[in-house]
């Protein structure tokens, strides 16, 4: 029997949405949605993009701009011009057994763990085997 309990998911930890202009994204979630924008948006170069955070109760939404043409994201937006819902991101106790587990099971897990915009390890397990969704898993925050 497959140990099911080594990639134990967590919980939903942000909605990552692509959008071609982070400024027009972050007026429309503030202004018709009153939402809380979370600081000023910030690059990440290593991962191809620019981000931002909208806080909810329970989930943060991710804006994510492509960083330059050589961005992750840039596919995505040429099919989706207006942008949309791009991943979910879990959290995880622990990215290395779930990535390990992953793998013996199968999946296709994208790259290796590499520190993720809240600055902890974090993967991407290819949508083919998702279902067709893109699913980011994220190693749970130490709480200070
Ligand atoms: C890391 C910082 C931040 C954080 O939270 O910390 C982020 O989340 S940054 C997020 C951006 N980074 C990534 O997405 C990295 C992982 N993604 C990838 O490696 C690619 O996007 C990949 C491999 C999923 C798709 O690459 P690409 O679009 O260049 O390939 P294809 O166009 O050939 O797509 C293959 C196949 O997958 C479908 N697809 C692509 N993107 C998505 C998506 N977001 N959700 C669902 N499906 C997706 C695409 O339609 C193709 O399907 P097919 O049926 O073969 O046509
Ligand atoms: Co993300």
């Amino acid at each position: 029997m497959t140990d099911h309990a080594a990639t134990t998911l967590g919980r939903l930890n942000h909605v990552g949405v692509a959008t071609p202009s982070i400024e027009r994204s972050i007026a429309l979630y503030r202004d018709l949605l009153g939402a809380t924008v979370i600081g000023e948006p910030f690059d990440l170069p290593a991962q191809g993009v620019k981000v931002c955070f909208i806080d909810t109760p329970n989930t943060q939404i991710e804006l994510i701009e492509p960083y330059d043409d050589s961005s992750p994201i840039a596919g995505f937006l040429r099919k989706n011009p207006a942008g949309g819902q791009h991943h979910v991101c879990f959290e995880v106790p622990d990215i290395q057994v779930a990535v390990a587990d992953l793998k013996a099971k199968g999946a296709t897990v994208l790259g290796e763990p590499r520190i993720g915009a809240h600055g902890t390890p974090i993967v991407f397990v290819h949508p083919k085997d998702m279902g067709g969704m893109l699913v980011e898993l994220m190693e749970t925050p130490a709480h200070d």
